[in-house]
């Protein structure tokens, strides 16, 4: 029986997971699971395609295997969601933070494959949050969290374990991620 994974795509904000998790959607055919989180939804995003948005008591009610607190933000992600995707699907890919990629790698070992993205220059990170429409106080509170320092190196708890991509052409991070899946 072919080996259900899922593709953990993790590094710092602005980095481009959520980029990389649609192209990989789209060109392997993988279920983007869908996550919890109690921010406010951003002007494009829509409740049940980009999050599931919640409020504090809707997700203290939530079964989840793993949740974060980013940005003063709660955000959390469940079993059921991954299963949900293996049902009609090889593979399933996430988006997460550095945390929620570290206990992804601790519960299911060889099944999550980590990708962390990171670039060679960190202005680039502020300028790919302006160009993609946050607000400029959201931008300014993410920028000074203590998260966002976290997440733009690759944690102790993943050296070894995690493929790295600088993601600062896109047309060479799609090839990098080809590679990746071609090893699969
Ligand atoms: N290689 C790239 N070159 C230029 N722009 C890019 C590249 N990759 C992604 N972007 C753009 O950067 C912006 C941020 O990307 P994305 O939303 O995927 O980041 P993210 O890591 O998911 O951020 P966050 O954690 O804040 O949600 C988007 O507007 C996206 O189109
Ligand atoms: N550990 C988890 N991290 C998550 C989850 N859903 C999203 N995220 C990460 O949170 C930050 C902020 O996301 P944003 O959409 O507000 O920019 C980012 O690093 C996401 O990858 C989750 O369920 N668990």
């Amino acid at each position: 029986m072919e080996k259900k994974k899922v593709f953990v795509i993790t590094g710092a904000t602005g980095s481009g997971k959520t980029t990389v998790a649609r192209y990989l959607k789209k060109k392997y055919d993988m279920f983007k699971v869908i996550t919890h989180t109690t921010r406010t939804p951003r002007s494009n995003e829509k409740d049940g395609v980009d999050y599931y948005f919640e409020n504090r008591d809707s997700m203290q009610k939530l079964h989840l295997l793993e949740q974060v607190e980013y940005d003063h933000h709660w955000y959390g992600s469940s079993l059921e969601g991954l299963k949900q995707g293996w049902r009609n699907h090889q593979f399933d890919v996430i988006v997460l933070d550095t945390k929620g990629a570290i206990t992804y790698k601790e519960k299911l070992g060889d099944q999550a494959v980590i990708i962390f993205l990171t670039v060679s220059h960190l202005k680039k990170l502020a300028e790919r949050l302006k160009a993609r429409g946050d607000l400029k106080k959201a931008i300014t509170s993410r920028l000074n969290s203590a998260e966002y320092e976290r997440d733009l190196t690759l944690p102790p708890e993943l050296k070894g374990k995690a493929h790295v991509i600088v993601n600062d052409r896109w047309k060479e991070t799609t090839a990098k991620l080809d590679r990746i899946l071609r090893q699969k």
